[in-house]
């Protein structure tokens, strides 16, 4: 709803829908009538439009696009009512104005910002475009390029940079309301023409033509598939080059486009999903609800490689004071040398710099090998090699320095949490905290519950997520866990399509043209094939411990293949050795070049294994990789490793570079429609037997059975949950 009041001469309309003012049909209702009122009233000469409870309004309800009645259409001929109006209208904006509620804001006459408010046009990111007219008012006001940047990035922006920009007219430190009041019944009376933004001539640039042509080449490459960062940016250049009102009817017709592409559906899904995620449940029946996080004042990383130094730096960025342990002096220096440049890196991306990191004051960030510094922290990450005798060698130690109730987290990828737990005193206070690298980058913190973990433990770990600025998604134990399960069977059929005869360059590009930012051979490369190598001779799989006798393409009675081992016995760990899939300029090197060593290398294997090679279209490269890929995502729901598809799609997006305007693999699938996806892999079972990741899970079948549900209800068809969580 909105409120409406009259004061002295300024009418006060509120905007009023908690808890971020989202306007629903109601409120757009509420303003249009208010807006009337004030104009039928001869006492009224100004009016002043804010938000309750300090947020002016986060957009247009996103719940209401898949209403039929789709209230945002509405919103466009409010904005045009409140820039028609002959009285000043006056936006105060507290909090944030994003979407729909800025494009109300760009109706008013003028904007007047708390200096704390944020400013964007985010719909891009929900797969839209400002669609209320706002892709031709803002460059009136702003200018095209700066105009162009926030609405095809939707980045959100800080008042100061509004009001540089001149998107509002003046920031206020104290009473916003007030202020705006004020400069209402200033601006009384005075001309509102120069005022109106439709009216408004677009700033000229002198080279117009060739800033829009470099432009779209940057939209372009940065979107990789996804539709709107385009749509955006074609309806800004309306603006550029067409009066107003056709502007505005370009811009209706790019967001049909948008409306229509199915996109946006998904867009709105990943959002609604990385909100959902933080209500978690555990089968004890504790939740987000009724645990309480403890505080974490102090923490400690345990191991400087790779991980542990990304993980320092974001802990570092989160203001946690930190103790940085290796195992000797030689490691320490070498992972201090490493943190450093990479906190400098972090301070020159941001306002104050080093100073508000503060990363040189030993109390913030102290590196040691004295384990005894342990005793006071509130929480430990270890992030030593992933190797169990060591980590619960560690573990053990931990348990028995560090003061009671801290929690012990251990970053393993894959490792047996609860195997981990048993070589502590403690095992409640362990849980697993599965970065992605690099750490200070990635959005998501898988975190991993033990068979004991308490409910505080679990709390304590999504409050820590939340502080780094990170996805927290609570998920069960077992090998792999949720990610690097699903992970497994698609870079299973990845290898499989290349002894049958495809190259690593067309499995890729058939998997990036589908968005993912690397292929799996690319994604193999990047991370180093060393890591899954060890993994495979630790479970036996390969190396000294394989059984002589054991057939080169079997392991277990199933399907194997031996490709990736061979490689790393030729010493090719991808991008760090300068060869593995592909051949790099140098060692460390990052462009990627189709190796013709490698295609020989796999003729050979094909005739030593006298494998008959055949051609292999896009569509089963898609279809094996993805739906194995999407079928191990059942079999986790339906163990209970997740509490729903929606955990599976924000780790996917978050993580693993899933592109997000498709939704995360479990919506995508059901895009697809449950009955194609279970078509397909029976089909390619039967071609396959002895590769069990193309075998139908039961939970697929029974949702087919079920006649497709909808994904909002596939939990309710598992009726009895056996849980792992
Ligand atoms: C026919 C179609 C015509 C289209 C016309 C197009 C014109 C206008 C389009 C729009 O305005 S689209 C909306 C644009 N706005 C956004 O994308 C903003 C989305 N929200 C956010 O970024 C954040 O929520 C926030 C406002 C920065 C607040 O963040 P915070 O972390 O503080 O809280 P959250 O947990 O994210 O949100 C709290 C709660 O509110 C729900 N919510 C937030 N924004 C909206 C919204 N615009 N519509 C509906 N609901 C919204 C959010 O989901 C949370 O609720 P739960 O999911 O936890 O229940």
């Amino acid at each position: 709803m909105a409120h409406y009041a009259r004061g002295s001469a300024v009418a006060v309309i509120r905007l009023c829908n908690p808890p971020v003012n989202a306007l629903s049909l109601a409120v757009l209702q509420a303003l249009e009538d208010g807006l009337k009122k004030a104009d039928a009233d001869p006492s009224v000469k100004a009016v002043m439009i804010c938000g309750e409870n300090g947020k002016f309004s986060a957009g247009a309800d996103i719940r209401g696009f898949s209403s039929p009645e789709r209230h945002g259409g509405a919103l466009g001929p409010i904005v045009s009512l409140i820039e028609s109006s002959e009285k000043p209208v006056v936006a105060a904006i507290e909090g944030v104005a994003l979407g729909g509620g800025l494009e109300v804001a760009l109706g008013c006459h003028y904007r007047i910002a708390h200096m704390k408010a944020q400013m964007g046009l985010p719909e891009v990111t929900i797969g839209l475009l400002p669609g209320a007219e706002g892709t031709q008012r803002l460059p009136r006001l702003i200018g095209v390029p700066a105009a162009l940047d926030m609405i095809t990035t939707g980045k959100h922006i800080p008042a100061t940079e509004a009001l540089k920009l001149g998107l509002v007219d003046e920031i206020v430190e104290e009473n916003t309301i007030e202020a705006a009041i004020r400069l209402a019944n200033k601006v009384i009376g005075q001309p509102l023409g120069p005022r109106r933004l439709s009216l408004k001539p677009i700033p000229r640039l002198p080279n117009m033509e060739a800033f829009l042509r470099e432009a779209l080449v940057r939209v372009k490459q940065q979107a990789r598939g996804w539709l709107a960062p385009e749509l955006c940016f074609q309806a800004v250049r309306a603006a550029a080059e067409r009066p107003f009102a056709a502007g505005v009817r370009r811009e209706r017709e790019l967001l049909q486009v948008l409306l229509t592409s199915g996109q946006a559906r998904a867009l709105q899904h990943a959002f609604f999903a990385e909100r959902a995620v933080r209500r978690w449940a555990a089968p004890s029946g504790a939740s987000w609800s009724s645990a309480a996080p403890q505080p974490v004042r102090k923490a400690a990383v345990v191991g400087l490689g790779t991980m542990g130094r990304g993980i320092v730096t974001s802990l570092v960025k989160a203001n946690i004071p930190l103790v940085a342990l290796e195992q000797n002096l030689e490691y320490l220096n070498k992972g201090r040398k490493a943190v450093m440049l990479l906190l400098e890196r972090e301070a020159m991306k941001m306002e104050g710099g080093a100073q508000t990191l503060d990363f040189h004051n030993p109390a913030r960030l102290h590196f040691t090998v004295d384990f005894d510094l342990l005793r006071d922290v509130d929480l430990v990450i270890e992030a030593v090699f992933e190797n169990m005798a060591l980590k619960k060698e560690i573990f053990h130690k931990l348990s028995k320095i560090c003061k009671p109730g801290a929690l012990l987290c251990t970053n393993t990828s894959a490792l047996n949490i609860d195997e981990i737990a048993s070589a502590t005193s403690c095992p409640q206070q362990v849980i697993g905290t599965h970065f992605f690298s690099p750490a200070h980058v990635m959005r998501l913190l898988e975190i991993i519950r033990g068979r004991h973990t308490s409910p505080t433990a679990i709390a304590t770990a999504m409050q820590l997520a939340k502080a780094l600025k990170k996805v927290g998604v609570v998920v069960g134990n077992c090998f792999g866990f949720v990610g690097n399960r699903m992970m497994f069977p698609y870079v299973q059929q990845a290898v499989f399509l290349l002894e049958e005869g495809s190259r690593p360059e067309a499995v890729d590009q058939v998997l990036e043209d589908f968005g993912f930012k690397l292929g799996p051979f690319r994604m193999s490369d990047l991370a180093g094939l060393d890591v899954g190598w060890r993994s495979r001779k630790d479970q036996g799989l390969t190396g000294p411990s394989l059984p002589s006798g054991t057939p080169a393409r079997q392991r277990h009675g199933q399907r194997y293949s031996p490709l990736p081992d061979l490689l790393c016995e030729q010493g090719r760990f991808g991008q760090k050795t300068g060869k593995g899939w592909y051949q790099y300029e140098q060692a460390g090197g990052r462009t990627a070049t189709p190796d013709p060593w490698l295609h020989s290398f796999l003729s050979h294997y094909r005739d030593t294994h006298h494998i008959k090679t055949r051609f292999i279209d896009q569509e089963e490269i898609l279809e094996r990789c993805l739906f194995s890929l999407i079928n191990e995502g059942f079999a986790i729901l339906a163990e209970g490793i997740a509490s729903g598809p929606e955990h599976l799609d924000v780790i996917y997006i978050n993580g693993y570079g899933w592109p997000k305007h498709r939704g995360g693999p479990m919506f995508y699938a059901s895009t697809v429609g449950l009955p194609r996806v279970l078509a397909k892999l029976q089909k390619y079972s039967e071609v396959h037997p002895d590769v069990p990741g193309l075998r139908p899970s039961a939970f697929l079948k029974k949702l087919v059975a079920a006649g497709n549900p909808p994904i909002k209800e596939w939990m309710s068809y598992l009726s009895q949950q056996s849980s792992k969580l």
